[in-house]
């Protein structure tokens, strides 16, 4: 099906994978790009990341179903076979990451991604959906001990057949190597044997095809294949069917592309009870952080528009239609519209690797409440001539409603520093109805011990808080320890029973500082979208003059 806006999960995880960041921006992909280092080794993050998802598939049992890529590596790493700190520093990388609609096995699923693309290597098609365990699974990850049989066994127990491992093997070890402190039966000590010397795979930490050619032309220095034979699992693996497989990946084309189909299928491994997502696309344009919220004065409305850039002249307008009077829904022809406080660029290893420059423009503007909002779209000119009414579709954003909205400004957020109890939210309900109940349904999943946490808070009226614009406040606190991501629906049931919800809200947008407030401008322009705008225009009576002249301010601006 084609995209709509909202999708709450498809949101989630296109935001996460093309920006690299959390929704109140902090960023896991600064973790991992440019191909970094890790800190005290000579290999990589990426190469860390890699490793840790093959670990977590590898207990997959293809005939009943169940392990894979499931998250329960974050109970695992005191096992032997998940020897080493390149498996506890990924763990703590990912840790304050995921959120309601972005599991852990989603995240890690997602880092693998990046782990590629930021190393030079191609684009993984991404799909989202994996359920977390909450436990540890069975054991069962390779050892480079194991014989050939033992090795083909193992992977057919996962769902790889005999070229596909070596496929998976070889795109594996591609980067990264393998260390002294965790096996020194293999790699030996350095000068100081405190270090943790690494010894590489091949002689790049790039995402590339020399893993194969020099195991092809004998001048590998793969530590599985020259050093320790007892230990030499890369030498049986890639030989296991007389080099075919190695052949047929050969060349940077022909490697880049087995890779994606593999690394695919990894990602792919999850346990038979889940449903994935359809492939995560990167959208053209993307509405994020819509609020509609009360503020020290007057109601405020925020949205982000995200475009992918085509030049730097490109300017982009917000226009909306009121909720209520006379101009509700634009019936009557009149749109209100603004520019953008703040713009921003966003980028992820992804989107870098896609050679896309994706730039997102904030929205701010005041409202009346005795206007409010119904629906929001906006106009994209690119600045060479081409124009975009990006309006979801047809049938534009739609404001649900504006009954029950979360209060930012009033809210706290849980602090250790303070001792606070908890996260105190702040809602604002509207003072034409009494609801008969206010609650929030609070999650968390970046908890300290993986752990998520799903709990209800009643909201109460809070008359020390003077009511604004018709708004009256009600706070509660959630108490529970939801951890880094900690997000929550607001809702405010009316006497007749009817719920109205404020959902997915985040807790740490709480302080999170607004773009500037923009100008409020109108027209009755019927160039510019507005699904029902158009044939109300000549409505407008004696507000044309000075639409007009806004009319001429706007093509002037978008010159
Ligand atoms: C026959 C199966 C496999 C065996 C026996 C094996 C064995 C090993 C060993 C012993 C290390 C060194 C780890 C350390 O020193 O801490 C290693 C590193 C690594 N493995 Fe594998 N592996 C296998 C399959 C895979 C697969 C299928 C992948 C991914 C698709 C993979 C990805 C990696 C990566 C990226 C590293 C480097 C980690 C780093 O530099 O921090 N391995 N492997």
């Amino acid at each position: 099906a084609d995209y709509q806006w909202p999708s709450l999960q498809y949101d989630a995880l296109e935001e996460f994978l093309y920006e690299g960041t959390r929704p109140d921006g902090s960023s896991m992909a600064e973790l991992v790009q440019p191909c970094k280092m890790r800190g005290g080794t000579n290999t990589t993050v990426a190469a860390e990341w890699v490793r840790l998802v093959y670990h977590d598939v590898a207990t997959h049992n293809a005939s009943d179903g169940t392990g894979g890529l499931d998250g329960s590596i974050f109970f695992e790493t005191n096992r032997t076979e998940n020897v080493g700190a390149g498996m506890t520093n990924s763990l703590s990388d990912f840790q304050a990451f995921p959120n309601k609609y972005v599991t852990r096995a989603d995240l890690i699923a997602i880092a693998t991604v990046w782990a590629v693309a930021t190393c030079s290597g191609p684009v993984i098609p991404l799909r989202g959906g994996r359920i977390d365990a909450e436990a540890a699974g069975p054991t069962g990850v390779p050892d480079p001990g194991d014989s050939l049989q033992s090795l083909t066994d193992n992977f057919a127990k996962q769902g790889f057949n005999v070229s596909e491992m070596i496929q998976l093997v070889a795109c594996g070890h591609t980067l990264g190597g393998v260390r002294y402190p965790d096996f020194p039966t293999i790699v030996s000590a350095g000068s100081n044997p405190s270090d943790s010397v690494v010894d590489l795979f091949d002689d790049t930490q790039q995402f590339d095809h020399n893993i194969i050619t020099q195991y092809l032309d004998g001048t590998t220095k793969d530590p599985l294949i020259v050093l320790n034979q007892t230990m030499a699992s890369d030498r049986r693996v890639f030989g296991a069917d007389n080099n075919v497989t190695m052949q047929s990946m050969s060349t940077a084309d022909s490697f880049s592309s087995t890779c994606v189909t593999i690394f695919d299928k990894m990602l792919n491994t999850v346990p038979s009870s889940v449903t994935l997502t359809d492939e995560i696309a990167l959208l053209p344009v993307k509405v994020s952080a819509v609020q509609l919220t009360v503020g020290t004065t007057q109601m405020q409305f925020q949205a982000s528009v995200r475009i992918i850039q085509s030049s730097t002249s490109t300017t982009v307008k917000m226009y909306w239609c009121d909720r209520y009077g006379d101009a509700a829904n634009c019936t009557s022809g009149l749109k209100r519209f603004a520019a953008p406080g703040s713009s921003s660029t966003v980028a992820s290893p992804t989107s870098n690797a896609m050679n896309v420059t994706l730039k997102k423009y904030q929205f701010v503007v005041p409202i009346d409440a005795s206007q409010s909002v119904a629906k929001f779209w906006f106009v994209v000119d690119y600045g060479n001539g081409t124009t975009l009414v990006a309006d979801n579709g047809g049938g534009d954003y739609v404001v649900d409603q504006d009954d029950v909205l979360w209060v930012p400004r009033l809210s706290t957020a849980k602090s250790v520093l303070t001792g606070q109890s908890g996260t105190l939210v702040t809602a604002a309900v509207k003072n034409t109805s009494t609801p008969s109940r206010v609650y929030m349904d609070c999650f968390g999943r970046a908890t300290a011990n993986y752990i998520a946490v799903n709990a209800t808070y009643d909201l109460a009226l809070n008359t020390s808080i003077p009511a604004v614009a018709g708004y009256n406040f009600y706070t509660g606190t959630a108490t529970d320890d939801f951890g880094l991501t900690m997000s929550f629906d607001l809702y405010s049931v009316a006497a007749n029973g009817t719920a109205a919800v404020d959902e997915y809200r985040q807790a740490g947008l709480i302080g999170v500082a607004l773009a500037a407030v923009s100008t409020v401008n109108t027209t009755t322009s019927s160039s510019v979208g507005g699904a029902s705008g158009a044939s109300g225009a000549g409505r407008a009576g004696p507000s044309w003059g000075v639409l007009g002249l806004l009319g001429v301010w706007t093509l002037a601006n978008l010159q």
